[in-house]
Formats: C-alpha cells, structure tokens, sequence
C-alpha cells in the first residue's frame, strides 16, 4: 500500500506526462490539420483532453449548455481551482471560444506549444497596463472574428471551496464588446482533490452553465456593479453545487 503522498505525486505527475505526451503528439496534427495557431485547433485540443477523465474516475454532470447559444460573442467566466480544470474547461468548450491565459504557460514545452496552436491569448498579470491594451484589442477581434473568450475572473488558481475576488478585465471586455457574459460554475474539488492533504481520488464534478448577462448599453462606470453581480451568482452556484453547509441550511 502506497503512502497517501506518494499516491498523490504518481497521479499528479501522471497527470502532468499525460498533457506533455498527448500535446506532443496533437500538435503535428494541429498543424497538418489547421496549418498553424488558430481557435480551429481548440476542436482537436478538446477531443483528446476530454478522454483524460477516464484515467483518474472523474465525472462530470453538466447542465445549462444551453445557454452558450448565444448570436455571436460573448465572455465566459468560471471559477478556477486546479491544474485539473483544464479537463473541465474542455467538457463544455462551445466551438471557437479562446481562453486568456498567464504568459508563463508559453514555456512549459510541448504544452506551451499546443496551448499557442489552440489560440490562447497570453497576459502578463504583473503588468496591469500591458494586460489592459491585449483585452482591449481582443475585445476588437471577438466581434470581427466571431469568437468567445473564456477567462477565469479570479486570475490565479483556489482550491479553498469558495471564490476569490473577481479581477475586472473580463468584464471592461465584455463591456467594451457590449457582448453578454456567460458564467460557468464548477462545483468545489475538495472533497477528492486537496493537495495540501495529498487527496486525489475519483470523484463527480457538477458543472453549471448559467444564464447570459447582458451588457448593452452598459458603459465603464457600471463593471463594478456587473463583477459583483457575476461574483454573487457564481458564489451562490459555487455553494449549492457544492453542498455547502451554511447554505444547504439556508436553502432548506
Ligand atoms: C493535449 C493536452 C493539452 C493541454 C492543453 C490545454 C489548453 C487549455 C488552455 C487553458 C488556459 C488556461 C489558463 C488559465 C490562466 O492562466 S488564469 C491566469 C490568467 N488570467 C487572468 O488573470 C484573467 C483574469 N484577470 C484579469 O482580468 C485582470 O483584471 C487583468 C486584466 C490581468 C489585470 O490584472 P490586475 O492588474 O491584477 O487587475 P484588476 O482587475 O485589479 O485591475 C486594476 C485596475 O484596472 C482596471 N482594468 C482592468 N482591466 C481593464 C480593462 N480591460 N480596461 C480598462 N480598465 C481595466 C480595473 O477596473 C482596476 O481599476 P479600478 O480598481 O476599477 O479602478
Ligand atoms: C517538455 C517540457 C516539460 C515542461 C513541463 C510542463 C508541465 C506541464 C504540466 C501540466 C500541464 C497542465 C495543463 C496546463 C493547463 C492548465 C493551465 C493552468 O491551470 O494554469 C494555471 C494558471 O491558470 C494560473 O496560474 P497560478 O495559479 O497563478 O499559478
């Protein structure tokens, strides 16, 4: 019988050889397929990815696909907790949807590589005004190219079963865009997954596709009030997803 500890680093480092090996092998077809970076390599991307969970037991139960249909643009927002969500992120991707990502994942190898072919756009997050002018130009070309943007609001990784506060370029693009937001909830992994307990085990993930927020007509003094917004809603998801005691009391 394996020590919890090194059970937990054979399955994360499994895990992580998964994404090297299987980015190595994706990215030359990437490109025989699509010639280069474009969001058409996210198709290819997701189809791989999404056997992972076979690997490591986890489910997904997802409800509320339907409110990706939206006409044209829109930003989706979801909580971020672990390296693991990119299996969650890739379940309910709706076709050319790109995600924002911190620049530093442009060097890890094989994987940096098929993350540029997917279209990801990279921010610097120590550089407010450099980050400001990438959204501002994406919030151009989702309209001319017809794309989504995916981005985690909380802007680094918590695995705590709550939200951290919500950084606001997501929604200055979606204002910008005047396109609506989408967010997306992921229930808390805590239950099987807590690094600092050396916790990885099977577990189900409930995933909620909420509502689009409109944002026409809305102008830059009212993101404040839309971030709070989106972070109340998502927290209450959060929660019931989640079974969260102080609210499951609440809610019965
Ligand atoms: C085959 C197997 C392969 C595997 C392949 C898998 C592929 C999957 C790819 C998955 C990629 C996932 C990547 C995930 C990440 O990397 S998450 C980390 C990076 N993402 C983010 O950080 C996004 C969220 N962050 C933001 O939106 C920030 O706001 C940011 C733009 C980065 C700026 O950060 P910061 O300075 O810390 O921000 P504040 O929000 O506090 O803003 C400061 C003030 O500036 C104002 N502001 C912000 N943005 C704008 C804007 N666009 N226009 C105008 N003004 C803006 C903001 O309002 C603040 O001012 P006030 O306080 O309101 O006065
Ligand atoms: C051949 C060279 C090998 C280099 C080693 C590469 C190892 C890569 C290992 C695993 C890849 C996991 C999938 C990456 C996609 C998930 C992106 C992600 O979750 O990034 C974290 C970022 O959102 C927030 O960063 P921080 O929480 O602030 O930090």
């Amino acid at each position: 019988e394996l020590s919890p500890a090194v059970n937990f680093a054979l399955r994360i480092s499994f895990y992580c050889l998964l994404c090297v090996v299987s980015s190595a092998l994706t990215a030359p077809v990437c490109l025989l397929v699509n010639g280069g970076r474009t969001v058409k390599n996210m198709r290819i991307i997701k189809t791989v990815v999404k056997t992972f969970k076979y690997f490591f037991g986890l489910r997904f139960e997802v409800k509320g696909l339907e409110n990706f249909k939206v006409e044209g643009p829109a930003i989706i927002v979801s909580n971020h907790q672990s390296i693991l969500d990119m299996m969650g992120l890739m379940e309910v991707l709706p076709d050319d949807c790109v995600q924002v990502g911190k620049k530093e994942l442009m060097y890890t190898g094989s994987v940096g590589l098929i993350i540029y072919l997917g279209g990801v756009i990279f921010i610097n997050r120590k550089s407010t005004t450099s980050a400001k002018m990438v959204m501002a130009e994406v919030a151009k070309t989702m309209t001319t190219e017809n794309v989504k943007v995916w981005v985690y609001p909380e802007g680094t990784r918590n695995c705590t079963g709550d939200l951290l506060p919500f950084k606001k370029g997501a929604f200055h693009l979606a204002v910008q865009a005047q396109v609506p937001v989408i967010p997306v909830v992921y229930s808390s992994f805590t239950t099987f997954y807590n690094p600092k307990k050396n916790l990885f085990t099977s577990g189900k993930i409930k995933v909620e596709v909420l509502p689009p927020i409109e944002t026409k007509g809305l102008t830059s003094d009212d993101v404040s009030d839309l971030t709070d917004r989106c972070f109340r809603t998502m927290r209450e998801t959060l929660f019931r997803l989640s079974g969260h005691p102080s609210e499951a009391k609440e809610s019965s």
